[in-house]
Formats: structure tokens, C-alpha cells, sequence
């Protein structure tokens, strides 16, 4: 069985207006995951969970295969590195080289040329106290800082919120380069669809405080189409995971299904070929999982 970095078994935060849960997941080590959802739906919530920097009104989060319901131990807070939302109060009154020399005398792992290398890449100014930065050199100041002690585990919460465009594709190289030569585990919360399309191995959807289920992008947009085939209505009848049909023109029918992959296999093996396929975009599958049309492979 493949190890997993964090469990999270039936955990449910209450708040005033919302609770969040109950949620269960296994984050696999080793890849990239992205948490997936409406503003409003639990995200950070699950993040600051998963760093315990929130703790849940019940369930039980296991770290490492580690429980620690009351203080994660130094050593695990070791390696994780956190982007949270909102840059920590203490901070903001340091300049990038203050910081710098607070993270690397709390993380043994911390590597000051990697770090460097970054901030001049990124093209951060160092003299400058962080509240006084713009809201993207800030973060790219966080992203930074969170890389350079090359945690086994990195949470980010919408990374990329206030990002240039270059700067936004320096950070998904980087993050691509951290996962592999470190093996890092990163779960992210984003809204950018084309950051879960370039990062991520697994999507997490978050609805209105419930999951709605993790599944590996790549199955999402293998079997989420839309397909032209020549014939009529009852021979879509007949196939899995359709979402909609129409008779486009009196002998070429075209379908939404979620699950081409077997769609593919009973078609071939009826001598009916694809006179055109074409994967759905990820907010329109996002869209579609969301009002209820649940994806094949889901674990939740
Ligand atoms: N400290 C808090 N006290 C009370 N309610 C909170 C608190 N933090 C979040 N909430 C509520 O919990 C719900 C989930 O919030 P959360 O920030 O986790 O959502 P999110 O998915 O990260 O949203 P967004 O995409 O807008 O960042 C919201 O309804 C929010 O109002």
C-alpha cells in the first residue's frame, strides 16, 4: 500500500455559520494535491487542520502515521512548511534577511543558497520590512521561504494570490523541482485552473464544508468528454456515465460521459468509432462534480 503523509479521519470543525466536515482523506506521499472549491467551503480551514494551527471539534489527524491531538512535536513541525493565507503577525515587522535568520535558526534543513537563489530570481527586495512590501513580493517572499528548508511536507494556501505571471511560472517550476528532487508532499488550495492542470496528481473537491472526494486528475480529464459518434439516441442510452446527449445532425449524435475510458471499450467492440472527442475543461468538470455527477475512481 502506498504510505500516506497525513490522515484525516472523520474530522468535522464547526463554525458559526458553517461546519466544515466530516472529512476523510489520505494524502498520499510523494505527489502533489490541490484542494479544489468555492470561497467559503473549508479549504483553509482543512489546511490550518492539517497544520494545527486549527484544531477539529472531533475526528483524528495522524501525521507520519503519528497522532498528536493535543501539540504537533517540533520534530514533525520540522518538516512541514505552511503558506498560509495571511502572512504571521510577528513577521510583518522583519525585514526578508530578519525572517530569513528566524526560519533558518528555527529549521535545521534550512538552506540559505537555495533560499538566495530564489529571492534573486524572484527579484524580492531584502532591506525592506515585509509589511511594507507589495502584496506578490510578499508572497513571493513566503513561497521562498517555505521551499528553503526542503520540507517533506509543504501546505500552501493559495500561493499564487497576488503573483505576476512570471513569478507564477518560476513557482510552479519550483514546486515541480521541490516534489521531485525531495520527494515532497504538497497539498495547495487554488482557484487558478491552470495551476491544478500544470501541479497537480490528485484534486481534493470541498463544497460548501463536505467533500465531495479525491480523485487523480489525469482519470478526470481521461474520462470526462465530450464525444460525436454516428447514430442515435439508443445507443447512448446504453452507455455509462452520461450526463447529457444530443442529435446533432440526423445520423451523429454527440455526449457528455464520465467515463469515456469504458465508453471507448463497448464502442470499439461494437464497431462504432469517435468521429471526435474532446476532453472537458477542469472548470467545467468541476462545475458539473459540483451540481452532483460524481466522477468514476472518487475515493471519499
Ligand atoms: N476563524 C473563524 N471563525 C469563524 N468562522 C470562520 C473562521 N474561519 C473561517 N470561518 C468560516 O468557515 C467557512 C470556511 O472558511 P475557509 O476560509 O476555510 O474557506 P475557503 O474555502 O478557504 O474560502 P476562500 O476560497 O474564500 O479562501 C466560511 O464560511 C468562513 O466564514
Amino acid at each position: 500500500m502506498e504510505p500516506h503523509i497525513i490522515e484525516i479521519r472523520n474530522v468535522i470543525k464547526r463554525r458559526k455559520t458553517k461546519t466544515i466536515g466530516p472529512i476523510q482523506i489520505s494524502i498520499p506521499q510523494g505527489y502533489i494535491v490541490a484542494l479544489v472549491g468555492p470561497n467559503g467551503s473549508g479549504k483553509s480551514t482543512l489546511l490550518n487542520m492539517m497544520m494545527q494551527t486549527v484544531f477539529p471539534d472531533e475526528g483524528e489527524i495522524t501525521w507520519f502515521g503519528e497522532s498528536h491531538p493535543r501539540e504537533l512535536p517540533v520534530s514533525i513541525r520540522k518538516q512541514m512548511g505552511f503558506v498560509p493565507e495571511q502572512l504571521s503577525s510577528e513577521e510583518q515587522h522583519m525585514t526578508v534577511d530578519e525572517a530569513a535568520s528566524f526560519r533558518a535558526s528555527w529549521y535545521d534543513s534550512w538552506d540559505g543558497y537555495f533560499f538566495d537563489e530564489l529571492l534573486s530570481r524572484f527579484d524580492v527586495p531584502r532591506g525592506v520590512k515585509l509589511r511594507k512590501m507589495s502584496k506578490g513580493e510578499r508572497r513571493k517572499f513566503e513561497i521562498a521561504a517555505a521551499l528553503a528548508p526542503k520540507p517533506k511536507l509543504l501546505l500552501l494556501d493559495e500561493p499564487s494570490s497576488g503573483l505576476d505571471p512570471f513569478a507564477w511560472k518560476l513557482m510552479i517550476d519550483q514546486l515541480h523541482k521541490v516534489m521531485k528532487s525531495m520527494d515532497t508532499t504538497i497539498v495547495l488550495s487554488t482557484h487558478v485552473v491552470d495551476e491544478i492542470r500544470r501541479l497537480a496528481d490528485y484534486v481534493i473537491l470541498i463544497h460548501h464544508g463536505k467533500l465531495l472526494g479525491m480523485v487523480e486528475k489525469d482519470s478526470l480529464l481521461d474520462n470526462w468528454k465530450e464525444c460525436w459518434i454516428q447514430g442515435d439516441a439508443s445507443i447512448v442510452e446504453e452507455l455509462p456515465g452520461i450526463l447529457s446527449s444530443k442529435q446533432e445532425t440526423a445520423n451523429t449524435i454527440s455526449f457528455i460521459t464520465t467515463e469515456c475510458l469504458e465508453v471507448e471499450k463497448i464502442l470499439q467492440s461494437a464497431g462504432i468509432p469517435f468521429i471526435r472527442a474532446r476532453s472537458l475543461e477542469l472548470d467545467e468538470v468541476l462545475r458539473l462534480w459540483i451540481e452532483g455527477n460524481i466522477p468514476a475512481n472518487v475515493q471519499n
